[in-house]
């Protein structure tokens, strides 16, 4: 590993009491309700502008790709300065790009979003392995050479989700608790390598909405490290309350992630800062 791990990085944040991930979702009504005009500036500067506030309060921002993919080219050039900025704040990126796709594809995906010096780099990506756990080498790859991470999803916030994600596999596991298992070994073979300390770099997406007793997911405390980070959106808008964040992942909370993204941003750019800090000091406060 010729980088610091991404797994390292979180758990810096997470020493500092930094569990917060602000969402980054330009929605039209969004940038309405912030004066600004539903066009690739106006995600730029409702970004930019949720960037600002969230340094050094929040642990992370995870800005949704789609609302910039809509403007076209010009919408990615919005991206790489929402980016640029993020990183000289100091602040981690989620990419929220949920790719998936046959492995070479995949590593073209994982290239985009995660080789240092692309335009989009970011620290980590929100990833789909429907096809597979093993089509995700490309951006394993990353992980281990680059200091980067992986957010898989495994049982998401959204109701419709139930009839894939608790499916049961050949070897008796849903797939949303396969997904677990799956980041959980490589996380468990890195460590094995001296290329992972106290937190993992592969994650999971767990909705903060659910049972996830009832995915088959185990929310136990593991004997051993490295903790699993968890990335959990349902939180604010979707209904979850961030309050309850420990009853919701008990022994899986040590490296959570509270996405909450249009409940931030609704209200517009006034008290952007005190809401970022309220949600911020709530999610520390739920997991203490
Ligand atoms: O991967 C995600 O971020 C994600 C997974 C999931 O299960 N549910 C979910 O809502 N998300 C994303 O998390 C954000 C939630 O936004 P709010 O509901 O506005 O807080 C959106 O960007 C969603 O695309």
């Amino acid at each position: 590993m010729t980088s610091r791990s991404f797994g390292d990085r979180l758990a810096a944040e997470f020493a500092a009491g930094r569990h917060l991930c602000a969402g980054i979702d330009p929605h039209a009504g969004l940038l309405e309700a912030w004066g600004l005009a539903d066009d690739a500036a106006g995600a730029e500067r409702m970004g930019r502008g949720l960037v600002a506030a969230a340094a050094g309060v929040a642990a992370c921002v995870k800005p949704q790709i789609a609302f910039f993919e809509r403007f076209g080219a010009a919408g990615f050039r919005a991206l790489e300065r929402v980016l640029a900025d993020a990183r000289a704040a100091g602040l981690l990126v989620i990419a929220d790009v949920k790719r998936g796709d046959i492995d070479s594809s995949f590593a073209a995906y994982a290239d985009a979003w995660l080789a240092p010096g692309s335009p989009l780099e970011a620290d980590a990506m929100t990833v789909a392995a429907y096809q597979g756990f093993g089509t995700l080498q490309g951006a394993l790859a990353h992980v281990r050479a680059h200091g980067k991470g992986l957010f898989v999803l495994a049982a998401t916030s959204n109701p419709e989700a139930r009839s894939v994600q608790l499916a049961v596999r050949s070897d008796g596991r849903s797939v949303a608790a396969a997904m677990v298992a799956d980041a959980e070994a490589w996380n468990r073979e890195a460590a094995a390598d001296g290329a992972a300390g106290a937190v993992g770099s592969v994650g999971v997406v767990l909705g903060a909405t659910l049972d996830l007793a009832g995915f088959g997911i185990d929310t136990g405390e593991r004997s051993a490290p490295p903790a699993l980070p968890v990335l959990a959106p349902g939180f604010g808008h979707q209904g979850a309350r961030i309050e309850d964040a420990g009853s919701i992942f008990g022994g899986i909370g040590h490296a959570l992630l509270a996405n909450e993204s249009r409940s931030i941003l609704a209200g517009g750019p006034e008290g952007l800062v005190e809401r970022i800090r309220e949600r911020a000091d709530a999610i520390a406060a739920a997991l203490a």
